[in-house]
């Protein structure tokens, strides 16, 4: 083992291991996942063939889509013991905790929790993402006041989620939109919360566990939280034409401005011209161009102040908002995507295992005795 005194704050700029799954590369502002570029993933396929390619690392035939996709339907229902736990959480508490702790009760569920196979693993991915959606949309009618809508077998993954939210399936192009943000959203290579499910699968603990550890990364504000501070930002501005002036009192207060800047993009996020677009669709659809104009006033002065971009919560803030969806349920969504790449970073970390365990360096007080 070599050892380095250099401190490297955050991890920052340093390259812990390999990855197969997806490639970032900031000085061409790509993004491709399994090498296929994310901008094509958006506009030519489903989620569910985006979920498959992450776990095996090809798009699927005709015929495994037609298996992938039964088996997704096929696990959509929550048993009755998980739906009355998420009954049971406290109406103050946050969706992330529902969504982290349902995983968490998953895992106390499976007999086979204990099973790390790549195999198993697979099974049981497939069953978090299936699953997700109806506890997302359960907790977001209970909070208000409405009974849960069962999934349904003969709709799409995107549909059927939205039905379970709303009661019906909104416009194709509603739909479409959201399906591009959860495209948009699967997969990141070494990200805080991807990195959180790996350093517990490198103890050869279980995937339940991981993804768990995962969701509680992906909740704070500088991560996937981000994309809810994004709409409560703009909620509170109020009127495009005071966007300019608010943006410049917070960086004159050294503030940081939520849904802007990246540790690794430095031009602007791969992400955010897809979702831009799918932004602007939605707007025309809902009325919503309002938002679309505060969104261009803030990247404009932010990008003159600072050169800062904006990252992909910037756009999904506003789409999700304009799509219905209560604010506190928009890291959620996150959380429905992005399960599928967690999960095949647990099975790639998992095949090829190292203890992720690195040094510190110590400044607090100097060795001394215990005086009886
Ligand atoms: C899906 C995702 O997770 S995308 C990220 C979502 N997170 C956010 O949108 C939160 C806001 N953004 C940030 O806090 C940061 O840009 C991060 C955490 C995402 C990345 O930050 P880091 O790589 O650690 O860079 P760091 O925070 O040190 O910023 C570098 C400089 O740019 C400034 N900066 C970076 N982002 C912002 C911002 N959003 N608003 C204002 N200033 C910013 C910092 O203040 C710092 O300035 P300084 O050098 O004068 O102190
Ligand atoms: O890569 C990161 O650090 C954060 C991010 O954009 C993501 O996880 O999608």
């Amino acid at each position: 083992m070599t050892e380095t005194t250099t401190i490297f704050k955050g991890l920052a700029g340093v390259v812990v291991d390999t990855t197969a799954i997806s490639k970032v590369v900031p000085e061409t502002n790509s993004l491709t996942y399994r090498g296929y570029p994310v901008q094509d993933l958006a506009a030519h396929c489903s989620f569910e063939q985006v979920a498959y390619l992450l776990w095996n690392g090809e798009l699927p035939t005709d015929a495994q889509l037609e298996m992938f996709t039964q088996r997704e339907r096929a696990n959509r229902r929550a048993d009755r013991s998980l739906l009355s736990l998420v009954a049971k959480m406290p109406d103050s508490c946050h969706p992330m905790d529902v969504v982290r702790t349902a995983i968490s009760f998953l895992g106390a569920e499976d007999p086979a929790e204990e099973d790390n196979s790549p195999a198993a693993n697979r099974v049981k991915a497939l069953r978090m993402m299936a699953v997700l959606p109806t506890i997302v949309a359960a907790d977001h009618r209970r909070r208000r006041g409405l009974d849960p809508v069962a999934p349904h077998s003969h709709l799409g993954f995107a549909e059927n989620f939205l039905n379970m939210c709303f009661g019906a399936v909104p416009a194709p192009a509603i739909v479409r939109a959201f399906e591009v943000s959860l495209i948009l959203y699967a997969e990141h290579s070494f990200n805080a919360s991807t990195f959180a499910a790996r350093v517990v699968t490198s103890t050869l603990s279980d995937i339940y566990s991981a993804v768990t550890a995962a969701i509680g990364a992906l909740k704070g504000p500088l991560h996937g939280g981000a994309n809810e501070a994004v709409m409560h930002d703009m909620l509170e501005i109020g009127e495009p034409a005071r966007a300019e002036v608010w943006i410049r009192d917070k960086l004159a207060r050294k503030e940081k401005v939520m849904g802007f800047g990246h540790r690794v993009y430095r031009s602007g996020d791969s992400r955010v011209p897809t979702m831009r677009a799918a932004l602007a669709d939605v707007a025309a659809h809902t009325g919503g161009d309002k938002w679309v104009q505060m969104y261009e006033t803030l990247e404009r002065t932010m990008n003159g102040a600072t050169g800062i971009k904006p990252n992909l919560d910037f756009p999904t803030g506003p789409a999700y908002y304009l799509m219905g969806f209560d604010i506190e349920v928009f890291t959620p969504i996150f959380v429905m995507s992005r399960v599928t790449g967690w999960t095949a970073h647990i099975i790639e970390q998992g095949e090829s295992n190292a203890l992720i365990r690195p040094l510190s360096e110590y400044t607090g007080v100097a060795q001394r005795p215990v005086v009886a």
